[in-house]
């Protein structure tokens, strides 16, 4: 590119170069004196005519930054115009510009095009009158919709209070609080899923609503009284002149109190509570977290407060066996006040009511004490549209067919609605209610148990009512249809496995775990490792930690927050292994703190290594002890299924109880030393710095194995 100094173009012009350099300033472009070195296409400007590729080149550089620029201007030319092309796909998006260029192509020749191109790109990128989006916003995101440097947005974001990097996600009301600062109109593009539920449900009138009773779930530790205090409540307030009813387990029931209706959830345990949540149901309003006054907070105590957090759902707090010599209901007090339970005695703001689920002492005390705090929930549904709601337990019945208990959470249901349950499909043939009576209808916060479906749907499932048959009808095939598709291409939920290229792809900015740990030692020691991770702004958020097994109550929970489960020292037990693989659910078994962190660490890092999997090759039976001074105990054996080999590790197992891993010392058949045993023969076998065998010990061969990742 042709190239010359200020005084050399002012001399060829005849004019002087004070002029020049006057001339040049006006136009924007920088210039020191006339010594700098001007540009073909500065110089074209000069001359009236525009330059082809817009302002990055209309620059001139003083003779200093000039001398060594021989390949230093290639690189910057380069850059320039890799700056100009992304200036024009910027312009692609703004149809405006769109128009023009093509304008400009067709009619005008590209001359002007370009001088128009040029024009354009001086002035800043115009601030758009409007801007949509779904889903989230990061603040690059925001600034490129509107036009705007990041450094700009994070400026403004500042004043607001919110102190946020490029990469972060914004919250709607500051993404519509920043655009509104630049007078635009933000729109959210939600996206609908026309086979939902949710679109089937008819719009509320807010003049309809009307109080409905709260529903509520009880929960808290193994044997610290759930299940008597939801027996005590049914029976002291069933419904009066109901109270000749046969009661019948429905899954739910309601009582009376005050002349106001309370429904309570009684599936026992947790199962309820997280069942529902892990299929996106809301049903909860209220959670009574039973904690017996004799034995304090206990390790289940700590889950269901979490369960209820991560649900938003208030908790009301009953101090149970009060009746007990050994109550101490302060202690409770000053041990729940470390989950941000406390007492409003104590300045805080949460209930506690104390009962004795045994005697019914307290129970009058905690259902006014559950109105209460529905009343302030403001808790309202409208009884007059088609029903709504979620399945609370379902079943098939050897001669009823499919049976499920409905609540209904807005609306009224009728014998003889068509409807759509999950996946499912009917017409309500019948409806009993919790004290086993037929209904006809049932308005908010009702349960009922439903006939006249054609398939079983699951806990959590939603359902809605129709006026017409065969809509109700396609609409349920259709979603069955969907549904078969899905499971055929079902993809799994956060594993160790793809978290990289999950990270990579932006889908993940918050790792959720659960840890399981012995003791509560170890628990602390892994959850404090862990939460020091960070890899490319992403955190490890630990959602619930807590000393034992593995439990199903742990794989709910880690299905609904999108959770793996890290486990030390510890194992699932046989309902959450099976939960977990029909959930998807990534449970990591480690026995070494160090190797827990550093494998999830690594899968952070995308740089995992081989994983192995564990194969059993074979069991085999101990049939007789031969204790020799110098080797040890050696197993006469006999290999029942499969094989045993050299190489593979011996489990040791005592009527089903593991008592010893480790290596096989020698594995002899007679005197020689063998590779392998196959099954229906005899061996001998050591196990390493083992004796403590016994006859009657099964010995489990197995091997480890890489997993081959797609
Ligand atoms: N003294 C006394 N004992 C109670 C009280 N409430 C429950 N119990 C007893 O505590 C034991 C456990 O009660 P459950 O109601 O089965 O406890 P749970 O929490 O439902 O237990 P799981 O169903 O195993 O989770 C039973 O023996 C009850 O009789 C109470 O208020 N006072």
């Amino acid at each position: 590119m042709k190239k010359m100094r200020v005084y050399e173009y002012a001399k060829s012009v005849n004019k002087s170069s004070k002029d020049i350099v006057e001339q040049l300033k006006k136009m924007n472009i920088n210039v020191s004196n006339h010594m700098s070195v001007i540009d073909e296409r500065t110089i074209a400007k000069l001359e009236g005519k525009s330059d082809s590729k817009g302002k990055e080149e209309s620059t001139a550089s003083a003779p200093k930054k000039e001398k060594n620029s021989g390949g230093g201007n290639q690189k910057r030319e380069d850059n320039q115009n890799k700056a100009m092309n992304k200036t024009n796909k910027d312009k692609k998006t703004n149809n405006q510009n769109k128009k023009q260029d093509k304008r400009g192509k067709n009619q005008k020749g590209p001359k002007k095009d370009q001088r128009k191109r040029s024009f354009q790109e001086q002035k800043p990128a115009p601030t758009p009158d409007k801007i949509t989006y779904s889903g989230t916003l990061t603040v690059g995101d925001l600034a490129e919709k509107l036009n705007k440097d990041s450094s700009e947005i994070i400026k403004k974001l500042m004043f607001l209070g919110v102190m946020a990097t490029k990469n972060e996600d914004l919250e709607k009301e500051t993404i519509e609080l920043i655009a509104e600062d630049y007078g635009v109109e933000v729109e959210e593009e939600v996206f609908v899923d026309e086979l939902g539920i949710e679109t089937q449900v008819e719009e509320d009138d807010p003049d309809q609503l009307e109080e409905r009773p709260p529903v509520v779930t009880i929960m808290g530790h193994v044997d610290h009284g759930k299940t008597t205090l939801l027996d005590a409540i049914r029976h002291t307030k069933v419904t009066e002149g109901e109270a000749g009813g046969i009661t019948q387990h429905i899954g739910a029931y309601q009582v009376t109190e005050n002349d106001k209706k309370l429904t309570f959830l009684d599936t026992p345990g947790h199962a309820a509570f997280t069942t529902m949540r892990a299929r996106g149901a809301q049903v909860t309003d209220i959670t009574v977290l039973v904690v017996a006054a004799d034995d304090g907070v206990m390790p289940q105590t700590k889950e269901a407060i979490n369960h209820a957090k991560a649900a938003e759902v208030p908790i009301i707090v009953a101090v149970n066996k009060m009746d007990k010599e050994s109550a101490n209901p302060d202690r409770v007090m000053q041990e729940l006040t470390e989950f941000e339970l406390v007492p409003e005695a104590w300045g805080g703001d949460t209930i506690f009511v104390n009962v004795s689920a045994l005697n019914g002492e307290g129970i009058d005390e905690l259902l006014e004490m559950l109105l209460l705090v529905a009343e302030v929930e403001e808790l309202k549904a409208n009884p007059n549209k088609r029903a709504r709601g979620t399945v609370v337990e379902a079943e098939l019945d050897k001669g009823r067919g499919p049976v499920a208990t409905l609540l209904v959470q807005e609306g009224t249901m009728n014998v003889g609605d068509p409807i759509v349950v999950g996946n499912m499909h009917g017409k309500i043939r019948a409806m009993v209610n919790d004290i086993g009576r037929r209904v006809k209808s049932a308005g908010p916060s009702t349960p009922v148990e439903i006939t006249g479906l054609n398939g079983v749907p699951q806990a959590g499932d939603q359902f809605v009512t129709f006026e017409d048959e065969k809509k109700a009808r396609q609409f349920g095939e259709a979603r069955a249809s969907r549904a078969r598709e899905e499971e055929r291409s079902q993809t799994s939920k956060v594993s160790i496995d793809d978290l990289f290229s999950q990270i990579q792809e932006g889908d993940v900015k918050e790792i959720n775990v659960i840890v399981k740990a012995d003791v509560q030692g170890s628990v602390e020691a892994v959850r404090g490792s862990l939460e020091k991770i960070e890899v490319e702004g992403v955190k490890i958020n630990i959602i619930h930690a807590g000393a034992g097994a593995i439990t199903e109550s742990d794989v709910i929970l880690a299905s609904a927050s999108n959770a793996l489960i890290i486990g030390f020292n510890v194992r699932p037990d046989v309902n959450a292994k099976r939960t977990a693989e029909s959930e998807k659910v990534d449970i990591r078994l480690h026995r070494v703190i160090y190797d827990a962190i550093e494998e999830i660490e690594s899968a952070m890092k995308g740089m995992l290594d081989p994983e192995y999997e564990e194969k059993v090759i074979g069991q085999v039976e101990v049939r007789q002890l031969f204790k020799v001074s110098r080797i040890g105990t050696i197993a006469g054996s006999y290999v029942l299924e499969g094989k045993i080999t050299r190489d593979s590790t011996a489990r040791l197992i005592r009527e089903g109880v593991v008592v010893y891993e480790g290596k096989i010392n020698a594995l002899k058949r007679f005197k020689d030393d063998v590779r392998e045993v196959s099954s229906g023969y005899e061996c001998g076998i050591t196990l390493e710095n083992f004796n403590d065998i016994k006859e009657g010990d099964i010995i489990e061969a197995y091997v480890m194995e890489e997993i081959k990742r797609a």
